[in-house]
């Protein structure tokens, strides 16, 4: 029923003189859910979210939203909302007139420009002028912006940046509400664990291409269990791991048995009379994954 609200990247490539910013890279992304688009720093997230936007040709390949490219889109406000810099406002506008410019040009009534800067929470500054806006308050402005028309497909280009906890909350709950609502929400970002509480599915890019994409629990498939551990006894912990063959690096003050169960270090610190003062489950290292997946990326 939502075919036509999904994005769909083909053999998507762009290439700027030497750089191959963009190499062969498809995906696609589904209505009523959250999609992180990762990758590190230069890896061409930017551009191929700039190409789905109709702002940057393709060097070959297609970037369609919906069902068609952004260009060929009557009314593009009211399909795909997008935030990709927080930067480009007008300093001496006002939050509120900002949007006020804005919404004829999407054809939308004044009445939604309250609507949107009360959702982005904006509504105590909205007569303030950007100027003096902080980077959080421009990331909302600008999210603002992408909602006017009320779009069923949200681009957000590093939305997350500049937000503080609270706000990194606040938009994870307005992203995860959209989504519910059957949008389909895309989120970029360089950092897997800013989008990792927030995202049901992952598209991964290193360098340009595609290195991984699933549900977020197929990159959890992909990671090994970590165990924390504290103990007095270092020596006697270094022996016993070398005759289990775990292999055992530190964090912080804890040591950190990779690819192994708690109850697994447990049972073999307690035969060993080993004594232990901290035996805990370190989550999945999904961080790593994601650090192995796009250093094989810049590497290919
Ligand atoms: N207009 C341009 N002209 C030349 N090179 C460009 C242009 N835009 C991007 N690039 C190059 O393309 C590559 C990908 O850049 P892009 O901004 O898409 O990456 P990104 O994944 O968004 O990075 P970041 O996380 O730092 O924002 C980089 O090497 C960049 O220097």
């Amino acid at each position: 029923m939502h075919v036509s609200s999904a994005i769909t990247v083909e053999h998507l490539t762009k290439r700027f003189g030497s750089v191959t910013a963009v190499d062969d890279l498809s995906f696609s992304v589904r209505p009523g859910a959250v999609t992180g688009f990762l990758g590190p720093n230069g890896s061409g997230k930017t551009t191929t979210l700039r190409m789905l936007l109709g702002l940057v040709e393709p060097t070959e390949g297609s970037a369609l939203v919906g069902d068609r490219p952004y260009r060929e889109i009557g009314r593009p406000a009211q399909l795909v909302g997008a935030a990709l810099e927080a930067s480009s406002f007008h300093p001496g506008r006002t939050g509120l007139g900002h949007l006020r410019t804005l919404a004829p040009q999407i054809g939308v009534p004044d009445a939604r420009c309250h609507e949107v800067i009360e959702l982005v929470g904006l509504a105590a500054a909205k007569s303030r002028r950007v100027g003096g806006y902080s980077m959080g308050m421009r990331q909302r402005l600008g999210l603002a912006a992408a909602l006017l028309g009320d779009p069923s497909i949200i681009i957000l280009d590093e939305p997350a940046n500049g937000l503080d906890p609270q706000g990194i909350v606040w938009l994870r709950t307005l992203l995860r509400a959209f989504a519910a609502e059957g949008r389909t929400v895309l989120v970029s970002s360089h950092v897997l664990a800013e989008v990792q509480h927030t995202v049901d599915d992952v598209v991964i890019i290193g360098a340009g291409r595609l290195v991984h994409t699933s549900p977020l629990s197929g990159l959890e498939a992909l990671a090994e269990q970590r165990v924390l551990v504290r103990t007095p006894a270092d020596r006697a912990f270094a022996d016993l791991a070398a005759t289990r063959g775990w292999r055992v690096t530190t964090e912080g003050s804890s040591l950190v048995v990779h690819d192994v169960t708690a109850a697994a270090v447990g049972a073999a610190a307690f035969a060993a009379s080993v004594e232990l003062h901290q035996l805990s489950d370190g989550g999945v290292g999904l961080e790593e994954v994601f650090l192995r997946l796009t250093d094989q990326g810049v590497a290919a």
